[in-house]
């Protein structure tokens, strides 16, 4: 049976601004499960990002319940929240933030020393991690600003990978790249999902969605369609874009 990951409860968040509320996430009732790559679609300003923050723990909810891996994450105070994402979650955004006066290598050791002191241990593991996604010994001791965007969003990935997350959350991961790094970063993220990891991405890119088992559609803060696309396979795209397509379209997006 599938593991719930995640579940919220009355999840609100509300921002003020000028004596002005804006209620942005109204009373989700939310259910995310354990191995599922979960698409979180919605128009500019739906919420989206705004979810994604409440749902790894990066900004609290304004009123509900988030159950994540066995903790209400309401409860936690900042230092808790602090210790819970490093321990749980990885993250990757559109702006990749890696530190420009380190080697590819001690920006993913970095990272990883901050969960897992056994450096030996760190240098294998990452090193595998960076092989897996394409990116070879001759670029370790590069310098960011010496990689190309799709191989710096990458190193991203491998990152937000290396304390072995329970769920990798992005946002927009290839919004900044071309399309054909775009497709290599995917393939990297539908390969991590192959391999089990549970995976909560917000786009509005349509390759990006299409990587997706599940798709949930945001309107105006509130959850208006869930659709099971199924695990992505390449040669079944066409159908899954159809399918894909005509789901949006009832969602008038
Ligand atoms: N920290 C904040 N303070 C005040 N208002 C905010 C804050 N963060 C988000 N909002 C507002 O909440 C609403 C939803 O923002 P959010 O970024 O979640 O939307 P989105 O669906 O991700 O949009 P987009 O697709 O354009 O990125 C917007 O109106 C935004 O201005």
């Amino acid at each position: 049976m599938t593991k719930t990951i995640i579940e919220t409860e009355k999840l609100c968040k509300s921002f003020s601004s000028g004596g002005i509320q804006q209620h942005v996430l109204k009373n989700l009732d939310i259910r995310l499960f354990e191995g599922d790559f979960t698409i979180i679609m919605g128009s500019s300003g739906s919420g989206k990002s705004t979810l994604l923050y409440a749902l790894s723990g990066m900004d609290q909810p304004t009123l509900g319940r988030i159950d994540f891996a066995g903790k209400n994450l309401v409860k936690l105070n900042n230092d808790q929240l602090a210790v819970f994402r490093r321990k749980h979650c990885g993250f990757v955004f559109q702006q990749i933030y890696l530190l420009d006066n380190m080697s590819v290598l001690d920006n993913v050791l970095a990272s990883g020393l901050l969960v897992n002191k056994n450096k030996r241990e760190l240098v294998k593991e990452s090193k595998e991690l960076l092989l897996q996604v394409g990116i070879h010994e001759n670029s370790w001791s590069k310098f960011p600003t010496q990689l190309s965007g799709g191989e710096a969003q990458r190193v991203g990935i491998v990152r937000a990978l290396i304390n072995r997350p329970k769920v990798l959350f992005a946002d927009e991961p290839t919004g900044a790249l071309n399309s054909a790094a775009s497709k290599r970063v995917l393939d990297v993220i539908t390969n991590v999902h192959d391999n089990g990891q549970s995976i909560v991405v917000v786009t509005h890119d349509i390759q990006t969605a299409l990587r997706g088992n599940r798709i949930l559609y945001l309107r105006d803060g509130v959850i208006c369609g869930d659709l099971q696309l199924g695990a992505y396979c390449e040669s079944e795209n066409d159908e899954r874009h159809e399918k894909l397509k005509h789901f949006l379209a009832e969602m008038g997006w």
